[in-house]
């Protein structure tokens, strides 16, 4: 019989023969190699070594300026058909995809290295897990791939033992935004990515496969592949509670997987697991709970914003053996960015900083960093069956209208929140930043069919026998009349968690509202806060009129995923709607438009 590895050395072989690379180097993910890789890198310039004193193993990329963040406009899913990408993806034919980039692959790695990438998404022994393999020309990538996924001779030995992997193609090119797309072709289980090294476009075991191609194959195969941050609470008692979380890009995941309990609660003995922060795979195990994985192994974070104060355990980790990409330097070299004390001396871009180029470090500046280095990474990360979770948690920025936290009544209802998700845009994705958007899930930009069958796809999990997890929604960026957030927000995150935990352990009764459950008096812990109660009402607050206009741009908005959008769907949405418009009957007219 053929050796399973015979596919893919047949794939490798073909790749370099389009590709024309003068060597090819199978990587084998020790750390012999990742030294070799740095010391390469520090010697062409593509890394730049930081203070070796206060920084241990710390090094620094400047990507080309124009290539700082995922381009959603230049991403493609090439289903054979067009109406399963739907109106949420860029479709192309899968033969016209090819052709376009395969021309761009043509002779692209002439005189440079190959490196062949074998990885493994999920604990290397999770039935959960899936492999794949990215061919690179791009030592950065390697580098990263080593710190974010299971890579080398384990994954490639469980490759040979399946036989079944993600083809990924992937080459910096010229940099050229007109010469850079990022295809992929879900029924061949394969990407193909030209012209850009940054991460979610590069790193193409993250968005790439684990969302995109994913979320493709989870529908197939009964699970999901979410956008979405793991966390553990362990309470006094030391029961675990294990939470997934979808916000989209730069709206607090990271911050919320290693948040550290505000000092109360630290005194009564909470403790905060990290199990993941970004992507979650999650699928029904045989008790009807949903069970779940983190496919990452390291952290690709936001710099801007993380702080001693806002995120002590992240910037913990990234103290030593971290790669930093576009952040900004300090005169003793030592990695800087808004947020931070001190004072930047050389901008992003490699220029002494003056205010008037803008920011020092880029606002899409990120850290790849090993999770282990994390102060609460847990043990449970390695579980091969994963972990129970007890909550689903929706939420974006919303400078209005959405409660600092709402509980829907059921499965269908929690289905509803996470496909109305709205959420102001951020620095991940280039475009116009702070503008309203809908992200369902915060899926938007990674789920690789179409929307209505995704909504469908959730659905389906109802099902007789099933225990699911209590679904939410949070908004911590609720603003109040002077522009500023109502919600301390990060640590204080927890007393949130907190309340949704007792809902889940049926510990507090809630208020049934037309829009979902909220918090009843004195169920959310404000103690030691500066909090005052005119602000907690606001945060609380359910602005019927204006709910009733959201309800109908739900609506609207759903209608675009019509004829795919499941009729339960649009069913729930229509009872919400009438739920309202009987709240607004019943009270005065008023009172009802007094906000
Ligand atoms: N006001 C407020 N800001 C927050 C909170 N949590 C996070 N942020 C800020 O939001 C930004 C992004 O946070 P992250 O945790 O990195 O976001 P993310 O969702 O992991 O982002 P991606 O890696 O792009 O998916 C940072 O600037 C944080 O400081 C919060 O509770 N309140
Ligand atoms: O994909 C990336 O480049 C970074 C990320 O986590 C996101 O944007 O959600
Ligand atoms: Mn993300």
């Amino acid at each position: 019989m053929a050796s399973k590895l015979e596919a893919l050395e047949h794939w490798v072989n073909e790749v370099a023969a389009l590709t024309r690379p003068a060597r090819i180097h199978w990587c084998d993910g020790s750390d012999a190699e990742y030294q070799a890789l740095v010391q390469q890198m520090l010697q062409t310039g593509t890394l730049i070594e930081l203070n070796q004193q206060t920084h241990p193993g710390c090094y620094l990329h400047r990507s080309n300026p124009s290539d700082v963040a995922r381009v959603e406009h230049l991403t493609f899913v090439c289903h054979p058909d067009e109406q399963d990408a739907g109106p949420n993806n860029h479709w192309m034919a899968p033969a016209e995809a090819h052709a376009k980039i395969d021309a761009l692959f043509d002779g692209c790695m002439v005189g440079r290295t190959m490196y062949v990438i074998p990885y493994c998404m999920g604990p290397i022994d999770s039935p959960l897990a899936r492999c794949g393999v990215e061919i690179t020309d791009s030592p950065y990538v390697v580098a990263n791939m080593r710190i974010m996924t299971r890579m080398g001779a384990a994954a490639q030995a469980r490759i040979e033992r399946e036989g079944t992997f993600i083809k990924g193609l992937h080459s910096t090119g010229e940099l050229d935004p007109e010469r850079r797309f990022i295809m992929h072709f879900p029924a061949e289980l394969s990407i193909k990515s030209y012209g850009s090294g940054y991460g979610g476009n590069a790193l193409l075991g993250k968005k790439c496969h684990a969302l995109r191609i994913a979320s493709h194959q989870a529908r197939s195969e009964g699970w999901l592949a979410e956008h979405m941050l793991i966390v553990g609470i362990e309470n006094p008692q030391g029961e675990t509670h294990y939470i997934a979380a979808a916000f989209p890009s730069a709206c607090g995941k990271t911050n919320l997987s290693m948040l550290i309990p505000p000092e109360g609660y630290l005194r009564d003995g909470w403790k905060v697991w990290t199990i993941g922060d970004d992507i979650c795979w999650m699928r029904p195990g045989a008790d009807g709970r949903l069970y779940a994985i983190n496919p990452e192994a390291g952290f690709f974070g936001v710099a801007p914003g993380t702080s001693g104060s806002t995120n002590h355990n992240a910037l913990t980790s990234i103290s030593h053996d971290t790669i930093f990409t576009n952040v900004a330097v300090t005169a003793d070299n030592q990695p800087w960015w808004e947020g931070l004390p001190g004072t930047p001396a050389i901008d992003w871009q490699g220029r002494p900083f003056d205010p008037a180029n803008g920011p020092a470090a880029h606002p899409n500046s990120r850290f790849t960093v090993s999770a282990k280095q994390c102060p609460t990474w847990s043990e449970m990360a390695e579980a091969a069956q994963g972990v129970p979770i007890s909550a689903i948690v929706f939420g974006g920025r919303r400078p209005s209208l959405l409660p600092l936290v709402m509980e829907a009544r059921d499965w269908t209802h929690g289905v509803l929140m996470g496909a109305a998700m709205g959420s102001e845009t951020t620095a991940a994705a280039t475009g116009t930043v702070g503008v309203l958007r809908r992200d369902s899930m915060a899926m938007k930009p990674f789920c690789g069919y179409h929307y209505g069958d995704y909504f469908a796809h959730w659905l389906s999990f109802d099902q007789p026998g099933a225990k699911l997890p209590k679904v939410f929604h949070v908004n911590w960026f609720r603003k109040g009349a002077n522009g500023k957030f109502l919600w301390p927000g990060f640590g204080d995150n927890l007393r949130v968690l907190e309340w949704m935990i007792n809902r889940v352990e049926d510990r507090v009764d809630g208020v049934e509202t037309p829009i979902g459950i909220l918090p009843g008096d004195g169920e959310l812990k404000v103690d030691g806060l500066r909090l005052d109660p005119a602000q907690l009402d606001a945060l609380l607050d359910v602005d019927n009129a204006g709910w009733q206009a959201e309800l109908a741009a739900i609506g609207e908005y759903l209608q675009t995923f019509v004829p795919h959008l499941p009729e339960r769907l649009r069913e729930e949405q229509q009872r919400v709607a009438r739920a309202l418009d009987a709240a607004d009957d019943a009270q005065p007219r008023q009172e009802a438009t007094a906000h």
